[in-house]
């Protein structure tokens, strides 16, 4: 296959895809790199072949996507709330006619199993489709004043956002982003991570076919140094943040120079306490979904297991079973239940966290191993076998620092009151969970986490009505729900005198 349109995608199977087209898309259109230079090859996670090459944009080519955001701000903004609705419902209906062939790219992209992938298109339509709805609402207070004065107040966009992605959700995090700043009248100009450029232009399509005005929603691609150059220029007004602690810590800093808004969505190690009391099978699946989803490559994944002594064995037993039995291998056959990690180096850096681990004394239960497929077209591919690692400690590595793979780290524990400590001894604070059948304790943990989620028996379901963000270094602000209108508007008051100017002059 010599291009990948998204018509070409039906057919499309692992190994075969080669996107020649260009990826950057603003004024309405496809935009081609100025020049190739610094050119970077893209791989298929599955395969270790190159999919396509990612061109970074220069101060030029930002500066041209941010003016075309700037004038489509100009238009959308001035339009109502409902008539924005109209547009995005009608995106929001054309992701979910292409949701296969999306989601396959993604896959093809992203090295995750066809299967999630699925459910992230349906995620990203339903968040542009949830911010539609609550586009119509955006509404002002009216205070009165003595004397017949009074003042409104109007809830005003903030101008040109800039979306900066990861690689692990590419699509959904593009979505996550851009509904909500859509919605308020802002436009987006967004860089997805440079492994994973593919599918933030689809989206950028669509949102064109669907009748936003030329500009609305731009894509720039490449990596640091374009991150920087859209951190830095002096019309954008806000950034939210997708990534790593230290890469966050850089781009507020870069956008406290021009007081920028920032919303940041960092990095987690999250706690998942399991007690006694819990209905074990279920703990058993919500460990797994906690760990497992996306090769472990989840910010919000819960990856301090800690199991109460007196159920550790049959706690082990269940999991290191099913972690076993999870299908590893081509991530576009809907049997698969986990792909390839993102790159080699990320394969390493996570084999190399097990190596850690199994130094520092924990004891590999199953997986940490480098996984080759018995098909011949995966030999390249980036896999490993999910492992659960026993003996952990909570000095370790593997339970210190965001692994970003599929590993689990499981920690006995004695008492509620110890636990809840141990879950908040961290510098992160994304997300938590307990499991318990005692509905007082489940509410007394949760009240306790110092984490921006709690799940109560179950984990890593994000509906989009929920308000997602971190508390401590995992970030601030926050994504979905109806907060996040807050994160992209600005309150405007305007203050009216009925009657004279009572001058102290
Ligand atoms: N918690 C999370 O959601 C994520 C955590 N990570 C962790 O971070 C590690 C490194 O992965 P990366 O993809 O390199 O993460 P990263 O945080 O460096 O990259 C995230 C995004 O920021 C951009 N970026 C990088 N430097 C920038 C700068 N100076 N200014 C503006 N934008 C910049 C990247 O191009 C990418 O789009 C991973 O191994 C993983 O452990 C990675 C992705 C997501
Ligand atoms: C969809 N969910 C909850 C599994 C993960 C979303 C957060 C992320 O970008 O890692």
């Amino acid at each position: 296959m010599a291009q990948s349109t998204l018509d070409s995608m039906p057919g499309a199977s692992t190994g075969t895809v080669v996107v020649t087209e260009p990826l950057n898309f603003w004024g309405g259109k496809r935009v081609k790199p100025r020049q190739e230079k610094n050119a970077e090859p893209v791989f298929e996670p599955a395969t270790g072949r190159v999919l396509c090459q990612m061109v970074p944009c220069g101060a030029e080519e930002v500066d041209e996507a941010i003016q075309s955001a700037y004038a489509a701000y100009q238009k959308w903004s001035k339009m109502a709330g409902m008539e924005r609705a109209r547009v995005m419902l009608e995106a929001a209906r054309i992701i979910r006619e292409r949701r296969e062939k999306i989601a396959k790219l993604e896959v093809i992209n992203n090295g995750k199993s066809i299967i999630e992938a699925l459910v992230d298109i349906d995620i990203a339509w339903q968040s542009i489709e949830y911010y539609a709805g609550l586009a119509g609402t955006l509404a002002g207070q009216h205070i009165q004043l003595p004397g017949g004065a009074f003042a409104y107040t109007r809830r005003e966009p903030l101008g040109v956002c800039v979306g900066i992605g990861a690689w692990n959700y590419p699509f959904q995090i593009a979505s996550w982003k851009s509904a909500p700043a859509l919605a308020c009248g802002n436009a987006m100009v967004f860089k997805p991570s440079p492994m994973t450029p593919v599918t933030a232009v689809i989206l950028a399509e669509i949102y064109k076919e669907a009748g936003v005005p030329d500009g609305l929603f731009c894509v720039v691609q490449g990596g640091a140094e374009t991150g920087s150059l859209l951190c830095h220029h002096p019309k954008v007004a806000k950034v939210s943040f997708t990534g790593s602690v230290p890469t966050g810590k850089k781009v507020m800093e870069m956008s406290a120079k021009s007081v920028k808004q920032v919303t940041l969505e960092l990095g987690g190690k999250s706690p998942l306490i399991i007690f006694k009391d819990c209905e074990l099978e279920n703990a058993v699946k919500g460990a797994l979904m906690a760990n497992f989803l996306t090769q472990g490559e989840v910010c919000c994944n819960g990856t301090r297991v800690f199991v109460q002594r007196e159920i550790m064995p049959q706690f082990l037993e269940e999991v290191v079973k099913r972690t076993k039995a999870i299908p590893v291998g081509d991530p576009l056959l809907e049997s698969t239940r986990m792909g390839a990690l993102i790159s080699k180096p990320q394969l390493e850096k996570v084999l190399g966290f097990v190596s850690q681990a199994k130094k520092e004394g924990a004891r590999v239960l199953c997986g940490g191993d480098p996984f080759v497929p018995s098909d011949p077209k995966l030999k390249g591919g980036y896999f490993m076998s999910p492992c659960v690692l026993d003996n952990c400690r909570d000095d370790m590595t593997c339970v210190k620092e965001e692994i970003f793979g599929p590993v689990m780290s499981v920690l006995p524990f004695d008492t509620e009151e110890e636990v809840i400590k141990r879950a908040n001894n961290t510098t992160f604070g994304l997300a938590s969970g307990v499991f318990t059948r005692d509905i007082s304790r489940a509410h007394r943990v949760a009240a306790s986490m110092e984490a921006g989620t709690c799940f109560i028996n179950n984990y890593n379901i994000s509906p989009i009505e929920l308000p997602f963000g971190g508390y401590k270094m995992s970030g601030f602000g926050r994504e979905n729900g109806q907060v996040t209108i807050e994160y992209y508007s600005q309150l405007k008051t305007v203050v009216v005198e009925m009657g004279d100017v009572e001058s102290l002059f």
